[in-house]
């Protein structure tokens, strides 16, 4: 078998009394895009700062590439890329030179214009990033993270702020670094961004991985699909494990049309919500009992 791109097992990292992060096991196979979501101050950024190398951990075992990023050297980091949040906002660099800059410290960049073109830069190629408007910057941030090629690349909320078509460009992006084969771990507040790309997501609540699953595997776990329609002038909805059953029903009352039918799957969104309240109250219990 070969080795998972990242292995943590059992990481802690405590700041005072807060438990940012809290016991995580994880492994990330070489290849996978992975999705770490959560609520604010829920312990991603902090992950995935341990991981690439730039905060300690308290305790517990990392091993990403099969180095522990503590004790990495300049081979490591020419693996591993790393989209620091606007890195590029007070460089004295056009976006073409800052990428130039950047590449020269790999032995296989990508090509500077074809990267600027990957992240719709083309036409900023010669701006300064002061003079890039906030998505603009984000997408340059993200372009210095993958001009070196690395096998590993971390994007931390790396389309906060795009407009939709950026993020669709993104999306593309990232599904032409998987073909070559990147393992991606991207933090995102947008679910419907970890359900299009994710081969697993990982939820992380108060420091604590509450789930670990392929978003279709997420989206199964909410069980009650949302049925509505129109019965006699007046709205009707039900929510129920066996909508076919429910049609058939509905079917057999109306010959025609179902008036105003609408037959809803729960989406990730409803499942994400019910983790984090689940995980929520299971805190508030703990703190109760510790008292
Ligand atoms: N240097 C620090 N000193 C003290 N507490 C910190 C420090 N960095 C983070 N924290 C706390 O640790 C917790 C986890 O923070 P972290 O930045 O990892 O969350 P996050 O999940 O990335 O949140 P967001 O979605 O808002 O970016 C928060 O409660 C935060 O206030």
């Amino acid at each position: 078998m070969t080795e998972p791109a990242i292995r943590i097992s059992d990481l802690h990292k405590h700041y005072g009394d807060l438990h940012a992060v809290d016991g995580v096991d994880l492994e990330i196979t070489r290849g996978e895009v992975f999705a770490l979501l959560g609520p604010n101050g829920a312990g991603k950024s902090t992950t995935v700062e341990i991981l690439e190398g730039f905060r300690k951990r308290t305790s517990g075992d990392v091993s990403v590439l099969g180095v522990d990023p503590h004790h990495a050297d300049n081979a490591w980091r020419e693996r591993v890329g790393v989209m620091l949040q606007s890195t590029s906002e007070r460089s004295a660099l056009t976006a073409r030179e800052a990428l130039l800059h950047t590449s020269r410290y790999y032995s296989r960049p990508r090509d500077v214009d074809q990267t600027l073109a990957a992240v719709g830069l083309t036409e900023k190629a010669d701006a300064k990033p002061q003079t890039l408007s906030g998505g603009q910057r984000r997408r340059l941030d993200v372009a210095l993270a993958v001009v070196g090629r690395p096998e590993l690349v971390f994007l931390d909320e790396p389309t906060t702020g795009f407009d939709p078509e950026a993020r669709r460009q993104f999306w593309q992006l990232i599904e032409a670094l998987r073909v070559d084969g990147t393992t991606i771990v991207l933090t995102t507040h947008y679910l419907d961004e970890a359900d299009h790309l994710a081969d697993r997501i990982g939820i992380i609540a108060a420091g604590r991985l509450v789930a670990l699953d392929s978003p279709a595997g997420l989206r199964s776990r909410a069980s009650d699909t949302r049925v509505a329609w129109n019965e006699g002038g007046t709205a009707r909805e039900r929510l129920t494990g066996e909508p076919t059953a429910l049609l058939r029903e509905l079917l057999a009352r109306h010959p025609g049309e179902i008036p105003h039918l609408e037959v809803t799957r729960p989406t990730l969104e409803d499942v994400y919500l019910s983790l984090i309240g689940e995980a929520h109250a299971a805190a508030t219990r703990e703190e109760e009992n510790a008292r």
